[in-house]
């Protein structure tokens, strides 16, 4: 006999658990299906480790520098098994609000097992026999391996496995220069590794603004780590790889460990989705509408599973999405163009709708850029961190459609171009909200300003203002 289910949610991670703690809000009888540890990949292996190994590498560089201060600047490794503690203790801290106990007091019958769909309205999960009127597939990625000879035999490491490394390695050479290799990147360099970045286009995090990706170059190399874009890893031997250059030249990196950053791949292989009727695009991702609905009516899915925009926020938003549209019948779809995302390097880099590039062969050449520099932003000049940026990007019609933040709480200052963006804003609407003097949002208020004065100062404005200006001399005299 089966046990029969409003929804079935496969995966707790970020998707999953949003999902699944809805639907159960809603009044709807739930089952979470977890074939590994509640929480996913963000609190195991992902945001939370990623962001506190980050923060501890800032606390770390902060001291090599404290001679800026007056304060004596302290030199030598951080020791791994101390920063790991913190790591650990941010997962500790989080973990019980992802427990099965806290998920139970929600009304969610969490299941332990590997599920599989056995038919268009069932699932089994280790034998056990599930009946759904629903279900969201929430199964994740995870990382891949390029098929280069000798990678896989020499212990690479991916963001997987990198957290479980007994000691701090000498030489790391990270493959791949996007989110996760920038990041850990920079963070095992201020730890004390001597660091290469190799990514095979033709800079860091490709599908970033290209002026903030040549920005973190700098920083990445004034700290020392070596950054090898265009080229690729062709083979790897113990303790040395061999790269390919663009122009097809060799060249050779000694490691002591590699970590692989180069993308993930989905998890679909073993959901039985054939059984299901549900589809898969090019890429394995799993094929949605708009709605997040598959080619099972029946069943939805949601979080890097769909292969759309892979961040812990926009799994949460999707999953959300698809539970109200599956459970209670709603048409809800999510606006991707105004989901911001933040790589959290120094400097971070934030980001919402296209690059100024993309939305050029989106919108034609009438798109312009506001970019304001930190050189003119109070907060970064007194934090001496004055090598950023707000760059609004804005269609042929003044609205803006995108922007990019690069400096101190980016990721922050991004929600503001988000609101304006998902409101469809012009920079005199974002201007029109006085904002607290010195603050990190002056960065995208600035900007704003900056635009809104430029429209004030075009000669046609200038000849309507000074004609009401000499006027009002002539009646106030
Ligand atoms: C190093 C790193 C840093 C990151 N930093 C950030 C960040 O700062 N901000 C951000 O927004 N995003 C970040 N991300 C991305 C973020 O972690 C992912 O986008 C997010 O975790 C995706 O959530 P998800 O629910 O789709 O998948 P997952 O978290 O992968 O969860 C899927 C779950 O499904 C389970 N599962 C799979 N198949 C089955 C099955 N058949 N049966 C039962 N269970 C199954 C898995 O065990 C897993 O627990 C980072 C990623 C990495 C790798
Ligand atoms: N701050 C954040 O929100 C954050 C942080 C980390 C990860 N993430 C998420 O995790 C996902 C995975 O991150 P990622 O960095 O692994 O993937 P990614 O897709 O962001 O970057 C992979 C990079 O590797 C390069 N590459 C691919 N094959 C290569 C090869 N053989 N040699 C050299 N370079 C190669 C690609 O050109 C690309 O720049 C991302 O999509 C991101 O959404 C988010």
């Amino acid at each position: 006999m089966s046990r029969s289910y409003d929804l079935v949610v496969i995966g707790a991670g970020s998707a999953g658990l949003t999902g699944a703690r809805l639907a159960a809000d809603l009044g709807a009888r739930v089952a979470l299906v977890e074939r590994g540890r509640l929480g996913g990949d963000c609190l195991w292996t992902g945001c939370v480790p990623s962001k506190t190994l980050l923060h501890a590498a800032a606390q770390v560089h902060a001291a090599r520098h404290a001679d800026r201060y007056g304060f004596p600047a302290a030199t030598g490794r951080a020791d791994w098994t101390t920063v790991m503690k913190q790591v650990r203790g941010a997962i500790g801290h989080i973990e019980p609000h992802d427990s099965a106990e806290a998920l139970g007091q929600f009304g969610v019958e969490v299941l332990r097992g590997a599920a599989r769909f056995t038919g268009p309205r069932t699932i089994s999960v280790d034998g056990r026999s599930l009946a759904f009127r629903h279900a969201l597939i929430a199964s994740g990625s995870g990382p891949g391996l390029p098929p280069v000879p000798g990678l896989a035999q020499s212990g690479a490491l991916t963001s997987d496995t990198v957290w479980d490394l007994p000691d701090l390695p000498g030489r790391l050479l990270v493959v791949g220069g996007g989110a996760v290799g920038c990041e850990l990147g920079q963070a095992f360099a201020r730890l004390g590794s001597t660091v290469t970045i190799v990514e095979a286009e033709q800079r860091l995090l490709p599908a970033m603004d290209e002026h903030a990706a040549d920005l973190l170059t700098r920083h990445l190399l004034a700290e020392g780590l070596q950054v090898r874009t265009g080229a690729s890893l062709r083979t790897v031997g113990p303790g040395t790889a061999e790269l390919t250059g663009a122009d097809g030249t060799a060249s050779r990196v000694a490691y002591d460990r590699i970590l692989v950053a180069t993308g993930r791949e989905p998890h679909t292989a073993d959901l039985g989705l054939e059984a299901a009727g549900v589809r898969t695009g090019a890429h394995g991702h799993i094929q949605t509408d708009a709605r997040l609905r598959t080619s099972n009516r029946r069943v939805f899915a949601a979080g890097d599973v769909t292969g759309r925009l892979p961040f812990t926020h926009v799994a949460g938003a999707q999953a959300a999405d698809a539970v109200l549209n599956a459970v209670l019948g709603l048409r809800r779809r999510l606006d991707y163009d105004a989901v911001p995302y933040a790589v959290f390097t120094e400097p971070e880099i934030a980001q919402v709708g296209p690059t100024a590039e993309a939305a050029r062969h989106l919108h034609g050449q009438g798109v312009r850029t506001r970019l304001l520099p930190y050189t003119q932003m109070d907060r970064a000049v007194t934090e001496q961190a004055t090598d950023g940026f707000t760059q609004l990007v804005l269609d042929p019609k003044g609205k803006i459609i995108g922007g990019t933040v690069v400096g101190p709480r980016a990721g922050e200052s991004i929600v503001e171009l988000a609101h304006a963006v998902r409101l469809k804003w012009t920079p005199s609407q974002l201007a029109a909200t006085v904002h607290p003097y010195p603050t990190h949002a002056d960065g995208p208020w600035l900007a704003a300003l900056a635009e809104v004065r430029r429209n004030l100062t075009t000669p046609r404005t200038r000849a309507v203002t000074g004609a009401l200006v000499r006027l009002r001399r002539g009646v106030l005299r």
